[in-house]
């Protein structure tokens, strides 16, 4: 048997192959497409995607508490909590996904190869907590507040614990008031009084948020009791991703019984500074923007080139000696890592 025989036999078993499949996937279609139009689906309606499985997700309409189990139409991929899609409710309540909206934003993270992989959707604002114990060491919050820049959502930082503070606030205080000034949302928080929350309370409604921190600065504490009756069913989904790699990520929205919306995952909890390259720091960095493009050369990299305008403002005192030294820090450990 020549060579050549025996390579068209092996293409002709490959377009077999591939067109057997091409005719499942089809009829597979065919038999949604059939059972769309044979009426066991109701109409099109707006949801957000709760919580994700694989293929699976569960979806919630805007008007109603109900959870509907619902699987995804062939061609759709990639959806992640807090999409906004159209679907189609089947008489058992479950459903099928047919479109996923335009999305406002995305949180990715690196999966284990390194990979950036979406996470959640549609978020209006990271929480990034802090609090006297433990300590933030010298630029965590900088580090946070440029990887949520480099995201597009809008970072606030939560001061917690304050009953930990001296009554003048003390370091940790003045470090806030100094992000306040510039123009970053603050609050102050502690779960050990009645009325802790209050500001907290005020900063959630109507939006969609995230929050993200070191260990121990009391991120579950501040969810029990943001989510006083869910929170067995947070611990029941810790408990899930504890059982396999692929589902630490799994993130699920909650409606806030005070208003808002929460997204909550043991990987955002994580969100760090993983995956930003050099510009997206110097962008990270609010008050440099302004600065920026007025540097003598072009390719200026504020180190110490004559007519930098970022050296000149940090020299004038425009900007805080402790930032710039933060953002050469966090260039640093991105060449280093
Ligand atoms: N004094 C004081 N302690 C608090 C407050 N909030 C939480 N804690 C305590 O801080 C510790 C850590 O709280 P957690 O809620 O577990 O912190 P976390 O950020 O969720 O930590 P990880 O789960 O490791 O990410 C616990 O012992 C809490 O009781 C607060 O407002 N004031
Ligand atoms: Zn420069």
């Amino acid at each position: 048997m020549s060579k050549r025989k025996l390579s068209r036999q092996q293409r002709w078993r490959i377009e077999k192959i591939q067109a057997e499949r091409a005719a499942r996937a089809e009829k597979q279609a065919a038999r949604e497409a059939g059972s769309l139009e044979a009426g066991e689906y109701g109409p099109e309606k707006p949801g957000r995607v709760i919580a994700h499985f694989g293929r699976t997700l569960d979806v919630q309409a805007p008007d109603d508490t109900m959870t509907h189990r619902c699987h995804l139409r062939a061609n759709l991929e990639g959806l992640v909590t807090g999409d906004r899609v159209i679907w189609r409710q089947a008489q058992d309540g479950s459903g099928v996904v047919v479109a996923r909206d335009s999305r406002d934003n995305v949180l990715e993270r690196p999966d284990p190869r390194g990979q950036l992989k979406p996470v959640a959707a549609n978020i209006d604002q990271i929480l990034i907590v802090f609090a006297a114990e433990p300590a933030p060491f010298a630029n965590l919050i900088d580090r946070y507040l440029v990887a949520a820049e480099a995201t597009g959502i809008t970072p606030v930082l939560v001061l917690n614990k304050v009953d930990l503070l001296p009554e003048d606030g003390g370091e940790l205080g003045a470090l806030l008031e100094r992000y306040a000034a510039l123009g970053y949302a603050v609050v102050r928080a502690t779960t050990r009084t009645t009325h802790g929350l209050d500001a907290l309370h005020g900063r959630l409604q109507a939006r969609t948020s995230v929050f993200v921190g070191q260990s121990g600065v009391g991120k579950s504490s501040l969810i029990d009791r943001l989510l006083p009756d869910e929170a067995l069913r947070i611990g029941a989904l810790s408990e899930d991703s504890r059982k396999g790699t692929h589902t630490t990520t799994t993130a699920r929205l909650y409606r806030l019984p005070a208003g808002g919306e929460l997204i909550d995952s043991p990987g955002i909890r994580e969100f760090g500074l993983t995956h930003l390259d050099e510009q997206q720091v110097t962008e990270g960095f609010v008050e440099f923007r302004d600065v920026l493009g007025h540097c003598r050369f072009r390719d200026c990299r504020h180190r110490d080139e004559p007519g930098c305008a970022l050296l000149d403002a940090v020299g004038r005192g425009d900007i805080a000696e402790a930032r710039f030294a933060s953002y050469r820090r966090i260039l640093d450990s991105l060449k280093s890592s």
